[in-house]
């Protein structure tokens, strides 16, 4: 059984297969979010996430009972790839060399550029600074430069240790969550048994499944996924998305559970302010001032913020709402807001073209969590059953190309890289495509540097790199997506512009969420840039990256 990661279903045939024997949905979806709170809503999803869990239990069996699934190639060809692998760039570097090298694309090994002293951007002079040491044998990645944490960063950083101290006195009441009520409803109805019934029945309890009594939550229990808090607000989140019971993975609900517990100090900081202040009618200078505060500080910038407000307010003056729905208006503007790039130029799935060859360059400085995103996303690429390689093209620290081979493997991914030091970035992107092409790949992800002698060369050799694509693979299907660290917070937005001066970068994947105070820096990115994120990553592990979706990410940012 795959879940396609990209689509957020299962790929077709098991799908179908699934839903033949899936227990039926039963959530009725709420008219608009303010319904969350009514009991009913609640009820269905309470039965909602009771048949989820069901139904991954059912997987889980399913799964322990399929023979292990084999890798993407057979023996013979593996075999095959591996020779191809072998080969490097010696083959393909040789079949085609004058078209490049008439082109002056290809330099020549030893021939790179001279460092250079001009600095035109501040934020690359530590780069310039340091001496290109082309047999750098660090093995532990690299901090960012401090030099790169500009005075909006390093305000920045201050706000966030404010954020930290910020304690609000006493939390505004909360709308009743449907937990809340279930829990009270289980109460309830407890008590009513223990006075009634002569023989007391067991009592249902919907949070240890397998509990005796309890027909339906009976079998065995999900490893490392109870029936708690946590599952329930990842089903609700599923359900109010329009998804079936039957269409969702372990994977899911785990995935959005982390991000919810990695975004929890941006959220902890402004929901209880937010809540605090809105839904009081028309938003008065103080409100005003508070919420502005709470955005800024959670890194949403001057310019989101301040259309954030100018919409809230409006809706304010129309009609009084109560908090609930004040926050579910906010929800909206934050959501209409983080989706507005597919309104105007980018499409809204960003998924992998199957039988096609997608080729995702991707950026960001040293220390953003490149690599790790590549072998993240190698992986949920591989897992969702594309065939997939990564080309190691940031050859100017050796110990890159041994990082993203380290993720290659984890991911079960073939990394093409060519074991010269300081070797041509862009002939391995030509060897990476030659081989993709040779084998049918459908992913290729291509590393690249973050760091050069200077911002000029940083930038030209990006550019190089995407031409030899252009060039090399004019019908594939291309994305340029720049990492970056979301604890950076405005500075990560200055690093965006500089990348996207040299390619025409087309997402954004925002790294660190967990740990952060700053996750509304996303709003920021989209807002200034204009352009969309398209991954987020909340933890150092492999399975700690997902897609984007707004819904998920307002939920986790501002949601119960
Ligand atoms: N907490 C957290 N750490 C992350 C995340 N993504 C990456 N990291 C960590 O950030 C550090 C830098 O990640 P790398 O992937 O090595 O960054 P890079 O941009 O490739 O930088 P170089 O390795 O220097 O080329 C590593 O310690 C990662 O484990 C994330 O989403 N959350």
């Amino acid at each position: 059984m795959v879940f396609n990661w990209f689509r957020r279903q299962f790929n077709d045939k098991e799908q179908k297969q699934e839903q033949e024997q899936a227990i039926e949905p039963t959530a009725k979806q709420p008219e608009s979010e303010a319904e969350e709170t009514t009991p009913e809503v609640a009820e269905d999803y309470l039965n909602w996430a009771k048949a989820a869990y069901q139904n991954i239990q059912k997987q889980q069996v399913s799964a322990s009972e399929e023979p292990e699934a084999g890798g993407e190639l057979e023996a013979g060809e593996e075999l095959e790839a591996e020779e191809e692998l072998e080969a490097g760039g010696e083959p393909e570097a040789e079949g085609e060399p004058e078209e490049l090298e008439a082109e002056g694309e290809l330099e020549a090994e030893g021939e790179r550029e001279e460092p250079e002293s001009e600095t035109e951007d501040p934020a690359f002079e530590l780069i310039a600074e340091e001496p290109l040491d082309a047999s750098e044998e660090a093995t532990e990645p690299e901090a960012v430069p401090e030099e790169f944490i500009e005075p909006a960063a390093a305000l920045a950083i201050e706000t966030s240790e404010q954020t930290e101290t910020l304690e609000p006195a006493e939390p505004a009441p909360a709308p009743v969550s449907f937990l809340a009520r279930a829990e009270a409803e289980r109460q309830a109805r407890m008590q009513r048994l223990e006075e009634t019934a002569v023989e007391a029945p067991v009592e249902e309890d919907f949070r240890r499944p397998g509990t005796p009594g309890q027909p339906e939550m009976e079998g065995t229990e999900i490893p490392g996924l109870a029936f708690d808090e946590g599952f329930l607000w990842s089903a609700e989140v599923l359900a109010a998305q329009g998804r079936r019971p039957d269409q969702v993975s372990i994977e899911e609900i785990t995935w959005l559970q982390k991000l919810r517990q990695g975004l929890d100090r941006t959220r902890r900081s402004l929901i209880n302010q937010l809540r605090a202040i809105v839904g009081q009618g028309p938003l008065n200078k103080a409100a005003v001032m508070e919420i502005e505060t709470a955005l800024l500080q959670a890194d949403v910038g001057v310019e989101a913020t301040d259309l954030i407000i100018e919409a809230l307010q409006q809706k304010l003056k129309e009609e009084a709402l109560p908090p609930a729905e004040a926050i579910a208006y906010l929800k909206k503007i934050l959501r209409e807001m983080l989706d507005r790039p597919f309104q105007e130029k980018y499409n809204a799935n960003f998924v992998p073209e199957k039988e096609t060859l997608n080729i995702w360059v991707i950026a960001g400085v040293n220390g953003a969590g490149k690599t790790t995103t590549i072998g993240k996303i190698a992986h949920l690429s591989k897992q969702s059953g594309y065939k997939t390689l990564i080309a190691a093209a940031d050859t100017f620290r050796a110990a890159a190309v041994e990082q993203v081979k380290v993720w290659g493997s984890r991911a079960d991914v073939e990394v093409i890289a060519n074991p010269v030091k300081n070797s041509d970035p862009a002939a391995v992107v030509f060897d990476g495509i030659s081989a993709a092409m040779a084998r049918g790949t459908e992913l290729l992800l291509v590393d690249t540097a973050g760091r050069l002698q200077n911002k000029k060369n940083l930038m030209d050799e990006l550019a190089k790199i995407r031409r030899i694509v252009d060039r090399k693979a004019p019908d594939a299907v291309v994305e340029s997506l720049l990492v970056l660290d979301a604890t950076l917070g405005q500075n990560g937005l200055r690093q965006a512009q500089v990348f996207s001066e040299a390619i025409n970068l087309s997402g954004v994947i925002l790294t660190k969420l967990d740990g952060t105070a700053k996750g509304g820096i996303a709003l920021a990115i989209v807002q200034q840039m204009g352009l969309p994120i398209r991954f987020i990553g909340a933890g150092e592990g492999i399975e700690d990256l997902r897609p984007f979706s707004s819904y998920e990410f307002v939920e986790a940012l501002i949601g119960g």
